[in-house]
């Protein structure tokens, strides 16, 4: 029964909604789909293949607009890796060729100088072919691949922002936070140097084996035989690394979680005197991640150090081969020169490609994430063909603030119901204030009608609109929430009140001020309506900072005004202040008001006392004083602690 609604696709084509691909298998959707794959630490092997595509999908698409430029470093990497791979040969060339020709001619009285030019050239050509080609491949993949960062940077930031509030509940900012940060800097690695350089190294290798192969297959033989140990070597290399690195990336994410942890909760450390056991966990967590990346460091040192061994090894072994077919005459010395040169390179590439190799890992998982953030649907869509306002186009209606819950019933994602099936209608222009205990969905309730949810069943109307049916700019325009944190942007308090209403001239901006009671106020700040709010708006005080959003909500012009009053209690002049500066901003609108003050539930025409999700009482102050149930008793008890008992 506390069962999501889910549309069927008929109810939600008739409805205009925009639905998830239907056609998607319904474990994905559960397990892997979307973020879901972070909390899954082994995937079926069907889960890997939808994460893998839709990671290629990702990158695919975003390579899409730079494909051209990818090309064009395709032929570019490949020319120029030939090239260099080309210049042993030359020497080879120059030495079993140039060097007795050019005897020749000293011996006949000639000048040297043509085949010294002619082999010299022939040298410095493909050095400068393959230097040139390098210079140019990397200034087309450092531009193609910003350009495919700043894509998915304001791609991740503009899906982050429209996902539901439902969404942000569970998802942390600290996720989402490295999501855009230090995934976004593993992928900008790989594109960056990575990618180049993997291909690049793996296409040296292969020219260079190749040019081995062209000068003498025994010798290629004498490389096919080191490879061996080199395969061995790397297998081991990538099983181990692989474990550290999973290890790193848990111990990164862990140290990366408490630093937010403290820095976003700092007022709660320092009131509970956290700070020390904060620092022994945070040198805990940074030590185990500095361990994991010792120890990743040292498996490539074992690497790097077998890797030009074994190189050594062969190049000596080349030398053996070699040096006695030439001692033979089997053999021409140049092509001997040349071979060693060659073996000696063909295993350069690898040690970059090792190191390449934790930088591929680290951007998989990162693009792995990224991708699931963006596959994640927002649960609160919006519709595809609005209905309007009564005698309104879509987007430009103003209702009257009727609000009608028919049959609705709620629960947060598949949990258990908060709210029961109710029925409730609030008539336009009614202040309601909604009373209960901690806990009893009174911020659901009001949540409901401010859009952060949908309801599970029945139906929520303004003005006898569906509002999940409503355009999301009659919405908006509508139905404003001022949240108990009265956050405030960076900014001037003059931008900051304009947040009611984009656009909105410097007077009306002092108008809103003035009404709600904040003007003086701000005239006594230092740079009046342009002082710079800090962070959060720090300079302020609560009860400043409450006057502030009501003069962004007056702004707002609103005709249902949801207000979840501030626990925190002020003290008496600021909450007087408060007081008037909310009566004057409720003025004839709709109002809902979580409660919380004697005051404020004075004034309104109605009161709601919500208990376990239910609607226990409904009916005006005095009536419900006099009826002598809970809120009779909260009212006792108000007048208790104000001393006007
Ligand atoms: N995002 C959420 N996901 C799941 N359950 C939630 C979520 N938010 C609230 N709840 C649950 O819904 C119930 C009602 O919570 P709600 O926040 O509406 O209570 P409230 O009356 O506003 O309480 P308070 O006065 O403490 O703010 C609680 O049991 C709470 O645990």
């Amino acid at each position: 029964m506390s069962q999501r609604h889910e549309a069927t696709p008929s109810e939600a084509r008739r409805r205009g909604l925009r639905r998830a691909n239907p056609a998607r298998p319904a474990e994905f959707r559960t397990r892997v789909h979307g973020v879901g794959a972070e909390d899954v630490l082994e995937y079926t092997n069907d889960e890997r293949a939808h994460v893998r595509r839709r990671s290629w999908r990702l990158l695919a698409e975003l390579a899409r607009p730079v494909r051209g430029a990818l090309a064009l470093t395709l032929v570019l990497v490949l020319v120029s890796n030939a090239a260099r791979a080309a210049l042993p040969m030359l020497i080879a060339w120059a030495i079993d060729w140039g060097l007795p020709q050019a005897v020749e001619h000293v011996e006949a009285g000639d000048s040297p100088a043509p085949v010294l030019l002619a082999v010299g050239g022939a040298y410095a050509g493909a050095a400068v072919v393959a230097g040139g080609l390098l210079a140019w491949y990397l200034w087309l993949t450092a531009r193609a691949s910003q350009r495919m960062l700043l894509d998915l940077r304001l791609r991740v930031f503009r899906h982050t922002q429209r996902l539901s509030l439902e969404f942000h509940e569970t998802y942390t900012s600290g996720r989402v936070i490295s999501r855009q940060t230090s995934d976004l800097e593993a992928l900008r690695e790989l594109l960056d140097q990575g990618v180049s350089s993997l291909v690049s190294g793996a296409l040296f290798m292969v020219f260079t084996a190749a040019s081995i192969l062209l000068l003498d297959p025994l010798s290629f033989g004498v490389l096919c035989v080191a490879f061996v140990p080199v395969a061995l070597l790397v297998r081991w290399y990538r099983r181990r690394s692989e474990d550290v690195y999973r290890r790193s990336r848990v111990s990164s994410a862990r140290s990366i979680v408490h630093f937010v942890e403290t820095m976003t909760g700092m007022r709660a450390v320092q009131a509970f005197r956290r700070q020390k056991a904060n620092d022994e966990r945070y040198r805990e967590l940074a030590t185990e991640y500095r361990d994991d990346m010792v120890e990743s460091l040292n498996l490539f040192g074992v690497l790097q150090t077998s890797l030009v061994a074994i190189g050594n090894l062969t190049v000596v072994a080349m030398l053996v081969v070699g040096g006695f077919r030439v001692l033979d005459g089997q053999l021409a010395v140049g092509v001997l020169v040349a071979l060693l040169l060659a073996g000696r390179r063909v295993f350069q590439p690898m040690e970059m490609l090792a190191m390449f190799y934790s930088s591929l890992q680290s951007a998989t998982a990162a693009l792995e994430k990224v991708s699931g953030l963006l596959e994640q649907e927002p649960t609160v869509l919006e519709a595809e063909r609005p209905v309007p306002l009564p005698g309104a186009a879509p987007g430009e209606g103003v209702a009257s603030g009727r609000i009608e819950f028919a049959d609705a019933e709620f629960g947060y994602g598949a949990g258990k119901t908060v709210l029961p099936r109710f029925d409730l209608t609030i008539p336009a222009g009614q202040t309601v204030a909604v009373v209960g205990q901690t806990g009893a969905g009174k911020s659901t309730l009001v949540k409901l009608i401010a859009r952060f949810y949908d309801v599970s069943a029945g139906s929520l109307t303004l003005d006898g609109v569906e509002l999940r049916e409503l355009a999301t700019a009659d919405l908006r325009r509508n139905v404003v929430m001022v949240t108990q944190e009265a956050f405030l942007f960076s900014g001037s308090i003059a931008e900051n009140i304009a947040f009611g209403r984009p656009g909105a001239s410097e007077a009306e901006i002092q108008a809103a001020a003035r009404a709600v009671g904040a003007h003086e106020f701000i005239l006594g700040l230092p740079e009046g309506y342009d002082t710079d709010v800090s962070k959060r708006g720090g300079r302020l005080s609560a009860g400043q900072r409450q006057l502030v959003s009501f003069a962004r909500a007056f702004l707002a012009d609103p005709a249902v005004l949801i207000l979840d009053e501030a626990t925190s209690s002020l003290d008496l002049p600021s909450e007087r202040l408060v007081q008037a500066g909310l009566e004057r901003l409720l003025g004839s609108r709709t109002a809902l008001i979580i409660a919380h003050r004697l005051s404020t539930v004075e004034i309104a025409d109605r009161v709601l006392v919500v208990h376990d999700g239910r609607i226990v009482e409904d009916g005006s102050p005095a009536e419900l004083v006099a009826a002598g149930g809970r809120f009779a008793a909260m009212h006792a008890a108000w007048e208790e602690s104000m001393g006007r008992g």
